[in-house]
């Protein structure tokens, strides 16, 4: 085993005691927490249980904005940390909003699934073979944005649930097509229900779609330590956060019409950092596109001139104009 900087302190950084992963209770959050909690039992030889956490998100059915965005089903889970109830806690990480929350750290950042959206349309449709007029669900206003910005003449149409309950109302013939995250569906081994992965010409993914955030509290320097050399990936968190530094410097959530996707290539001088990135108007009639290269490790210079020629070119105007 890798060597760790710092020694156990605490009751929950010693192997008597069972390691508790927090969760949230959706069938994709039980999924990827306990592929985590595999993880973890393989590399540091001792229990590592899941605890359900219920958040606000999950109970209620009102928009996702009227709670204070998407950041409701994170906040559960660090005060289930926070107050000691579980030692890790497991998110989607593009649901963590991009400002840090004081006594929690981002101990790791596992590699990350294909990052892509996909589409989940009727009859095996493709979205430029669905009729014009044809109902396209999502909750998201950047694929709102974007799938309007295609120019088919689709209908968007707001939904809200989780992944098995936006898919039923494809299947049940409510919605034409749905888009959605294609790491949620591989993660429960439903992706062969695609019906196109979008490419990111058409459709940039969410900051950090696809990759898991794992927290601990701040002051477990061991576990924190532990859980890194276990599970963290270093082009997956350098990806991350030239994405996030976009959607920060942007000064937009998760719930702006803005996408990044940080790709890493071989170059003659090493590891290369792509990142592109598009923020549009909530119609997205208009849109600014924008495109930077780096290192992987100056993630947050890439992402902070990316964001800054996209300000020129009035990004944060085209965000800020949500008529509601
Ligand atoms: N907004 C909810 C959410 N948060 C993470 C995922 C999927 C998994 C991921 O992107 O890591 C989803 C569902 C979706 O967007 O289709």
């Amino acid at each position: 085993m890798t060597e760790t900087t710092a020694t156990p302190t605490t009751p929950s950084q010693t192997a008597e005691v069972p390691l508790r992963v927090g969760t949230r209770a959706s069938l994709l959050a039980r999924t990827q927490s306990e592929q985590v909690a595999a993880l973890l039992r393989e590399a540091l030889g001792r229990e590592v249980v899941l605890v359900e956490v219920t958040t606000e998100g999950d109970i209620s059915a009102a928009p996702l904005a009227s709670m204070g965005g998407a950041g409701v089903f994170v906040s559960a889970l660090r005060d289930a940390l926070l107050r000691g109830d579980v030692d890790l806690a497991v998110h989607s990480l593009k649901d963590l909003p991009t400002y840090p929350q004081e006594g929690v750290t981002l101990a790791a950042v596992p590699p990350r699934e294909d990052p892509r959206d996909v589409v989940v349309a009727r009859d095996g449709l493709t979205l430029g073979e669905l009729p014009a007029g044809s109902t396209v669900g999502t909750g998201s206003p950047r694929r709102a944005a974007q799938l309007a910005a295609l120019g088919l003449g689709l209908d968007v149409v707001d939904i809200r649930g989780n992944v098995d309950t936006r898919i039923r109302k494809v299947t049940s013939g409510e919605l034409d097509a749905v888009v959605l995250a294609r790491a949620g569906l591989a993660r429960i081994g439903r992706v062969d229900e695609a019906t196109e992965v979008l490419d990111p010409l058409q459709m940039l993914p969410a900051p950090g779609q696809g990759a898991l955030a794992v927290e601990c509290r701040s002051d477990e320097e061991f576990l924190a330590d532990q859980v890194r050399l276990a599970l963290d990936d270093d082009r997956t968190r350098a990806a991350v956060t030239a994405e996030r530094t976009v959607l920060n410097v942007l000064e937009a959530g998760c719930s702006a019409p803005v996408g990044a996707l940080a790709e890493i290539a071989e170059g003659d001088h090493g590891d290369e950092l792509w990142v592109r990135a598009v923020a549009l108007s909530y119609d997205g009639a208009v849109a600014v596109r924008r495109s930077a290269t780096g290192t992987p490790d100056d993630a947050v210079g890439v992402g902070q001139r990316l964001a800054a020629e996209m300000l020129e070119e009035g990004a944060d105007t085209l965000i800020s104009e949500r008529v509601s």
